[in-house]
């Protein structure tokens, strides 16, 4: 059994003549470990999935296994104590708190997990170790989204979740963003899921998932993935 098993999920918004079938028996599994890119155009679903996976959203109807547990199964209580201890999350625009400095904004995260990392060790691992005392305004894009990422990894998840990670940075600190996820997926054994519309990062997944129309359109295991340094677009 795979580490996440998303079988035959099916999301349907509104009712009637305004009835969306964002996911329409999507299916695709995840190993522990693995860094999977989900490919798709605007529309084909990717999110949902990705909000339904970190237990922000409910399924209509199918089965999400994680770690052995069915969270589309899970009383609220449970999926609550599954957001806290197993998910990161790391979104296109960073949602950092504009009031907290970038050390404060990873410790917040860190109050509500019990088995949290260090953030300021954490802030150093993504190369902020001198941006610690800097507020969100005060930082670049890219150094904003690598708090977001130390705010998700600090938590010690279990899993990574990425919506669009780079999507509002520029090509080289979206590179530099990407070859962190990348490093941190292997020197941490962490899973990482990366939603992009860009499908020249294929090469750099060990699993490529393609969404059409609210479906899994296909998934192709990567023996060699490429690092993300190599890959050009
Ligand atoms: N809360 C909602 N209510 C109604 N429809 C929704 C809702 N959320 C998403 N949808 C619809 O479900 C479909 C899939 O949306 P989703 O955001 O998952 O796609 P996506 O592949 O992530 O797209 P993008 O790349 O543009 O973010 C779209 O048609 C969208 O309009």
């Amino acid at each position: 059994m795979a580490y996440i098993e998303f079988e035959q999920v099916c999301k349907v918004y509104g009712s009637g003549e305004a009835e969306v079938r964002a996911l329409d028996g999507a299916s695709f599994e995840v190993n522990q470990g693995e860094l999977a890119v989900i490919l798709g155009a605007s529309g084909a679903g990717k999110t949902t999935a990705l909000n339904i996976l970190g237990g922000m959203d409910s399924a209509t109807s199918g089965h999400v296994m994680v770690g052995g547990r069915d969270i589309s199964a899970a009383s609220e209580d449970k999926l609550i104590e599954y957001r806290r201890s197993d998910v990161g999350f790391v979104f296109q625009f960073y949602n950092l708190v504009p009031n907290l400095t970038a050390l404060e904004n990873v410790e917040l995260a860190t109050q509500i997990c019990p088995d949290s990392l260090d953030p300021a060790e954490t802030l150093a691992k993504v190369g902020l170790e001198h941006r610690m005392g800097n507020f969100p305004a005060h930082l670049s894009g890219g150094e904003q989204q690598r708090v977001s990422i130390a705010r998700a990894i600090a938590k010690n998840p279990k899993i990574l979740l990425c919506d669009e990670p780079t999507g509002a940075l520029d090509y080289k600190t979206g590179k530099q963003v990407l070859q962190l996820l990348q490093d941190t997926c292997r020197l941490s054994g962490l899973t990482v899921i990366i939603i992009t519309h860009n499908s020249a990062l294929a090469p750099m997944a060990d699993r490529l998932i393609r969404f059409k129309s609210g479906r899994v359109t296909s998934q192709e295991l990567n023996p060699s993935p490429v690092p993300i340094a190599e890959i050009e677009w």
